[in-house]
């Protein structure tokens, strides 16, 4: 018989896909997609297994280091893999079954407005416990969200998905294990994560980053678990991303709740820990240990609350999954709403920069900051986050990203600090990660040359284009989920090939018909010439 079994380093689960019966699809990620499955010559033990496209995913890297990092990890609220091995072009995670599926799962099925505090303060308490000891083991996980905490059928909870995860020792070797990494100098420079949670320095990523990142998404997690969503996640990818905000921006679906009164209904101690998570300056964020020590953990329950308050009554992490596929739910895929607090998208491009947030703790939510309203009519074209971040030549051009300032891909020290923060050479090179704008290095590749030389800032290129392709990826599932939808009521959709065909015949018949119309326009002239002429000899011969 089926049963969920917990990771036991001695058990060996077999290095073949046949050895595995797929029962469901529970999930889907950037480049992978997650089975529920039994190993057959295991006593059918219910496993989950992650098919991840090793060509669609362009960061194999990452990939190698998730596992080699999980397999070196141990601790209760970490979620190591069984096994790993490819299977054609995908490679297949093997993990223990976590039958409660992720936080993200959880919260979008059955509390869309977030859960309860009590619970908040376990699920939190736990990450962090799994964050301080991958902290103080010299990882960053960099990619703390509710969709990579995972809940089994006891209520124990486990961070999942080291994909982006990365450790300081790789790109600093001479760091050692038993440094504090509270106040540790040591910094990354590459960027990655979701967008949603990235810290603002993450995203400045010339000014370096470490562990203090993964305390900001912490907090932003804490949001999400609190609201339902992560802030700004009502905003399409590419829009949260270049923050097309004008005035003092409230989120919508926070002002609502404030407007209900429900934005008061938490505790001070959680308001505090959030706001100490999402202090702008790095290094007044408290690290993972200090936080632990938090009065908001203090009179945290167990797993067995969670089991009651939580997973009682919900619906299989299979059944979750195939009712969000139909309602199109999941904070990666958001309506491109052009309509922001009343404001059109055409409106807001006027003002594009804020200096930074700000943690309203009263309102308990995240506020942008604005500079100087007198650099207001700067000639420059830019979105400024937080004082560093600059997108080129957006403004006046809703729908662009148009180039007014001079782009130079390839600053030599963008690359060398990207190097350095991987510790690699060869490919990395040639995929440079930031832009320079108006920069004084001129070397390397140039878009085109405006007035604005000297203004200096970079924008990450990945994140525009992770942006951008996770914005056409939402745009062809919606355009599925719509026609699913109208399938599913009865309805006729005509498909793209077919549109196409039926406009190429409507021009064949259109060209028809002006092709018989000269024919007969040619006729007409013809007779009036041979009439014109017989009129004229009839008149010379008379
Ligand atoms: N070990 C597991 N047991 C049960 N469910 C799982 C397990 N691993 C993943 N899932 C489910 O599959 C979903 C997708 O997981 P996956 O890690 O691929 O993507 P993600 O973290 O949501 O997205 P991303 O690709 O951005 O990291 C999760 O939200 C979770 O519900």
């Amino acid at each position: 018989m089926a049963h969920e079994q917990e990771h036991h380093p001695k058990l060996q689960f077999p290095l073949e896909s046949e050895a595995y019966k797929i029962i469901d699809e529970i999930g889907v990620g950037v480049s992978a997609v997650v089975y529920k499955a039994e190993c057959t010559p295991m006593n059918s033990t219910v496993v989950a297994i992650k098919s991840i496209d090793l060509d669609q995913s362009k960061d194999f890297d990452n990939i190698r280091r998730e596992t080699k990092i999980l397999s070196l990890l141990s601790h209760p609220n970490i979620l190591n893999a069984h096994c790993s091995f490819t299977v054609d072009q995908r490679l297949w995670v093997v993990m223990p079954f976590m039958s409660g599926g992720s936080l993200q799962s959880i919260i979008s099925s059955s509390f869309p407005d977030g859960l309860p505090e009590q619970c908040i303060a376990i699920v939190l308490k736990e990450t962090l416990n799994a964050l301080s000891y991958l902290h103080n083991q010299g990882h960053l996980h960099r990619d703390i969200k509710a969709g990579n905490i995972l809940m089994d059928s006891n209520g124990c909870v486990k961070l999942a998905d080291f994909g982006v995860s990365a450790s300081i020792y790789e790109s600093n070797p001479g760091y050692g294990s038993g440094s504090s990494t509270s106040s540790s100098p040591l910094m990354l420079n590459d960027v990655t994560g979701t967008p949603y949670w990235m810290a603002p320095e993450v995203i400045h990523s010339h000014t370096g980053y470490s562990f203090k990142a993964d305390i900001w998404s912490f907090g932003i997690t804490a949001l999400e678990l609190a609201h339902g969503r992560p802030p700004l996640s009502h905003l399409p990818l590419s829009k949260s991303l270049i923050m097309k905000i004008t005035k003092r921006f409230r989120f919508s679906d926070y002002e609502s709740n404030s407007k209900e009164g429900k934005s008061k209904k938490f505790s001070k101690a959680f308001k505090d820990m959030v706001a100490s998570c999402l202090d702008q300056d790095p290094a007044k964020r408290p690290s993972a240990e200090k936080l632990l020590k938090h009065s908001f953990f203090k009179s945290c329950k167990g797993s067995e609350f969670l089991v009651k308050n939580v997973l009682h009554g919900l619906s299989s992490v299979e059944e979750r999954f195939r009712v969000s596929k139909i309602l199109g739910k999941g904070v990666h895929v958001e309506a491109d709403d052009d309509d922001v607090d009343g404001e059109s998208v055409s409106q807001l491009v006027k003002y594009r920069r804020i200096s930074g947030w700000n943690f309203n703790e009263d309102g308990f939510e995240l506020e942008p900051v604005f500079p100087d309203e007198s650099k207001e009519d700067s000639i420059v074209k830019q979105v400024r986050f937080g004082g560093e971040m600059i997108i080129p030549g957006t403004v006046g051009e809703a729908d662009g990203l148009s180039n007014s300032g001079r782009i130079n891909l390839n600053s030599p020290e963008t690359e060398s600090s990207l190097l350095s923060s991987r510790g690699e050479g060869g490919d990395e090179a040639s995929s440079p990660s930031s832009w320079r704008v108006g920069g004084k290095e001129e070397s390397g590749i140039e878009g085109i040359v405006g007035d604005e030389a000297g203004i200096e800032g970079t924008v990450n290129t990945d994140i525009m284009v992770g942006g951008l392709t996770a914005l056409i990826r939402s745009l062809d599932d919606q355009r599925q989920r719509v026609t699913d939808l109208i399938t599913l009521f009865g309805g006729d959709v005509t498909s793209r090939e077919d549109q196409l065909l039926q406009l190429i015949e409507r021009l064949r018949l259109d060209l028809e018909n002006e092709r018989q119309k000269n024919f007969q326009l040619e006729m007409e002239l013809e007779f009036l010439k041979i009439h014109i002429s017989g009129a004229s000899n009839t008149d010379e011969n008379n």
